[in-house]
C-alpha cells in the first residue's frame, strides 16, 4: 500500500479513502499559511489561485496513522514509510542564507525521522524572476541557498535528488513541501532531450538546480515541472501554443518505454496515463490555448487544475507535472 495524492474542494477538511488517512496537504489559494487542519494534518497554503474559481487542494494520503506536529517554520507528519515536510520562509532581502538554513533543517529533519529518500519535492518561489536587494535573480538566489543545503544533505553527489517543481506563485516570500519514503527506494529519471538540470551551465546562475526529471516510487512515476526546453535552452520565445507542444513532447518522451528503457527500467506509459496534472500558465490570457492543447494531448477525461503564476525563466510561458499513479491508485 503507497502513498497517493487526489485534489478535493478547499472547503472540505481534507479526507482519506476508506481505511486510509490523511498525511497533510497542500491548498492552492490566495494567501500563504502554514496550520494544522482541525483533525491535526498539516496544511501547507501557497497564494497561486488568482480567486475561488481556481482554488482547490492536493491531499496526501497514506495507508498508516500518521503523527503530526508543527514547529516554528517547518510542519511535518509521517505514518512511518511516508514522510511529508513542509516549509515556509517569508520575504527576504537576500534567500541563499535562509534558504540553505531552512532546507537543512528540513533535511536534519528527515534524517532524524528515519525517511532516507527524499522522492518529490515543491518549491514555491514568490516573485521568482525579479530580482532581490542586491540585484540576483529570485530563482537564481533561492537555487544557491537549495544547491548549499543539498551538498550538507548526502555530499556532493547528485543522485539523491529526487523529482522537484520550483515555480512562481502570486506574492513574496518562498515554500516547499517535500516527501519522502522510509523503506520504498526511489529511481531517479531524466529525459535524453534535456540536459540534466544539475548540469545546466553557469549562463542560468552560479548554482544549477538540485532536481531530477522524474521520480519512480513504488509503481507510482513523478513527473517534475516540465518546460520548453531542450539541451538547456528555452525554445519558442513568445510562442505559447508551440512551448506548449515542447512541454508535452518532453514529458511524453520522459514516460516513453523508449526512455525508460535507455535508463534500464522495464516500464513505459503515455500522456495519457498522467494524472494530478497541474499546468502552471504566466499570462491568463493565454490558459484557454494551453487547455486546448492540453486536453488534445492527454484526453478531457482527465482533471487538470490551471494557475496562473510565472515560471522560473522570465521567457517560459507554460509549465506541467504530474503524476503517472500506481496500479492501485484507482484515479
Ligand atoms: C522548468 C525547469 O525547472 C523548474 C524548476 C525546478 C526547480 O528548481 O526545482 C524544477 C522543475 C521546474 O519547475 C527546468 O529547468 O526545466
Amino acid at each position: 500500500m503507497s502513498i497517493r495524492a487526489h485534489f478535493a474542494p478547499i472547503r472540505e477538511i481534507p479526507k482519506a479513502e476508506q481505511g486510509r488517512h490523511v498525511l497533510a496537504s497542500v491548498t492552492f489559494t490566495t494567501t500563504a499559511s502554514l496550520t494544522l487542519t482541525e483533525h491535526g494534518s498539516p496544511d501547507l497554503a501557497i497564494p497561486m489561485a488568482d480567486g475561488p474559481a481556481q482554488e482547490f487542494r492536493e491531499v496526501w494520503t497514506v495507508p498508516g496513522r500518521p503523527r503530526w506536529a508543527i514547529r516554528d517554520d517547518l510542519a511535518y507528519a509521517h505514518d512511518g514509510q511516508y514522510l511529508f515536510i513542509a516549509g515556509l520562509l517569508p520575504e527576504q532581502d537576500v534567500y541563499t542564507p535562509p534558504v540553505r538554513k531552512l532546507y537543512e533543517k528540513a533535511f536534519a529533519l528527515v534524517n532524524h525521522l528515519g525517511y532516507a529518500h527524499i522522492f518529490r519535492m515543491w518549491n514555491f518561489v514568490g516573485d521568482i524572476v525579479g530580482a532581490n536587494a542586491e540585484g540576483m535573480e529570485v530563482y537564481q538566489d533561492f537555487v544557491q541557498g537549495r544547491a548549499q543545503a543539498f551538498e550538507t544533505y548526502k555530499g556532493r553527489g547528485t543522485a539523491h535528488m529526487p523529482a522537484a517543481t520550483g515555480i512562481g506563485t502570486r506574492d513574496r516570500g518562498i515554500a516547499f513541501s517535500l516527501l519522502a519514503s522510509h523503506q520504498d527506494v526511489p529511481r531517479h529519471v531524466e529525459n535524453l532531450k534535456q540536459t540534466p538540470a544539475y548540469h545546466y551551465p553557469k549562463e542560468y546562475g552560479p548554482k544549477p538546480p538540485s532536481f531530477a526529471r522524474a521520480t519512480i516510487l513504488g509503481d507510482a512515476l513523478y513527473v517534475s515541472g516540465t518546460a520548453s526546453i531542450l539541451g538547456h535552452a528555452t525554445v519558442h520565445q513568445g510562442d505559447v501554443e508551440s512551448q506548449t507542444r515542447v512541454v508535452l513532447d518532453n514529458i511524453a518522451h520522459l514516460v516513453s518505454r523508449e526512455n525508460l528503457t535507455a535508463q534500464g527500467i522495464d516500464d513505459g506509459h503515455e500522456l495519457k496515463d498522467l494524472r494530478l496534472i497541474k499546468v502552471y500558465v504566466r499570462h491568463a490570457s493565454d490558459i484557454p490555448a494551453v487547455r486546448a492543447a492540453c486536453e488534445e494531448a492527454c484526453g478531457t477525461g482527465v482533471e487538470v487544475k490551471y494557475l496562473n503564476v510565472a515560471v522560473c525563466r522570465d521567457d517560459l510561458l507554460v509549465e506541467i507535472e504530474g503524476i503517472v499513479p500506481g496500479r492501485e491508485w484507482a484515479l
